[in-house]
């Protein structure tokens, strides 16, 4: 069941409705899309699409039979595509679209972070429909988010959003890959995101798909550790648009966490990337996991991976090997280097200086335990 006072959803809309032949856009789903997005504004209800599909909506102006596109060609259909899909919303509407196109790099920079969110605030403030993907034509992998299920709740966290809806071809998670097992049962209600829902999705089974269930669930692990509750439906039948409008769920619900994590550490946690990793011995993993504490130079034994300072990392324990933490590093680790084993009080004359006047490596504020010891 829909929470009744959700009042701001991201949807997603998956390649294979926007181009389920690859051969351009369709009409043939979009329209009941469409509808429902033009009925949530009537209701006073805010929509930010996350919409795929450029790439299969621009493949139809190349002449490439191969399944396996190279990426240099991926990026050209992106880029015709793109328009092509753009031009094909904004005729569903009579109000204005906005494309907005992202890569990774813009969610992890804070100040291009702070950017998107104010400029995503002030299209819905000026009732224009923010139409989000990924920037396939200059994204490289480093800077790619690469699908469009993990961007869409990377999306709601930055836009705040009450609901994130996944459309998809299938109308929900099953207990196995439906088009491959045909007892799978659809499991209407997840309510903690756990290996063993991990364990249940397969890959994409259609040839437009980047993902399939996997990208889903990490989306829905993004998004409800931000209170954000998560549908996957199936975006081929108008009835799920009625269904969602009355307030049910037609497909797969994973409930958004009751006490959300907060907006820095959501960020450190599920938009960074760990550029390195930091090994500490197991009293700084009892600080750290039993005590809340910061993360200190004398407990780390060891670094790996070249970062910055401000760059994200994994605390592993180098006894058990174990991944205890992400967070963000307040020194490169070539200063760590230097530094590790050592009392803080050593850092000033150990470095020459005391790089940001903190004696902290990782502060707490900035940190996620991974897993409960
Ligand atoms: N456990 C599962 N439950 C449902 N679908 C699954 C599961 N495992 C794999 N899939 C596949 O995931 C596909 C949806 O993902 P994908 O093709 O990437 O779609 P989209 O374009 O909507 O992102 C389904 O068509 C299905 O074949
Ligand atoms: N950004 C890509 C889509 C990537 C993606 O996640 O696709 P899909 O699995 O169909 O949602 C595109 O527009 O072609």
């Amino acid at each position: 069941m829909l929470k009744p006072s959700w009042r701001r959803v991201v949807l997603k809309v998956g390649s294979a409705l926007i181009a389920p032949d690859q051969d351009g856009c369709s009409e043939r789903y979009l329209r009941p899309i469409a509808e429902f997005i033009q009925q949530c504004r009537q209701l006073n209800r805010e929509v930010i699409l996350v919409s795929s599909g450029s790439v299969a909506a621009g493949r139809h102006h190349f002449q490439f039979q191969h399944q396996r596109v190279p990426i240099a060609l991926k990026r050209a259909m992106a880029a015709v595509g793109q328009t092509e899909m753009m031009n094909f919303w904004s005729r569903c509407f009579d109000f204005p679209c906005a494309q907005v196109l992202l890569t990774h790099g813009d969610l992890s920079d804070r100040v291009r972070h702070i950017n998107v969110k104010n400029t995503l605030k002030r299209l819905l403030d000026h009732g224009v429909l923010p139409i989000v993907n990924e920037n396939d034509t200059i994204a490289t992998d480093e800077l790619k988010v690469g699908d469009n299920d993990n961007l869409a709740a990377m999306v709601a966290s930055v836009v705040q959003a009450d609901a994130l809806i996944i459309c998809s071809d299938v109308n929900g998670l099953y207990t196995a890959d439906p088009n491959k097992d045909p007892a799978a049962k659809l499991i209407p209600e997840v309510r903690q995101i756990t290996p063993e829902i991990y364990a249940l999705a397969g890959g994409a089974s259609s040839r437009v798909g980047t993902g399939g269930m996997r990208t889903k669930i990490e989306a829905a692990e993004k998004a409800t550790a931000q209170g954000v509750d998560t549908l996957i439906v199936d975006g081929h039948q108008a009835a799920t648009f009625q269904c969602l409008l009355a307030g049910n769920n037609p497909g797969t619900i994973f409930y958004g966490q009751k006490i959300p994590l907060p907006a820095k550490k959501h960020w450190v946690r599920h938009t960074l990337r760990a550029k390195g990793e930091i090994w500490v011995d197991d009293g700084c993993v009892d600080a750290l996991c039993q005590h809340g504490a910061s993360l200190l130079s004398s407990g780390i034994v060891r670094v790996t991976g070249d970062f910055a300072p401000g760059d994200a990392v994994i605390v592993r324990c180098s006894v058990s090997k174990r991944s205890i933490a992400k967070g963000v590093s307040r020194f490169s680790a070539s200063q760590l280097f230097s530094i590790k084993g050592q009392h803080s009080e050593k850092i000033a004359s150990c470095l020459g200086f005391c790089p940001n006047g903190s004696n902290a490596v990782i502060h707490r504020s900035e940190m996620m335990l991974l897993e409960k010891l």
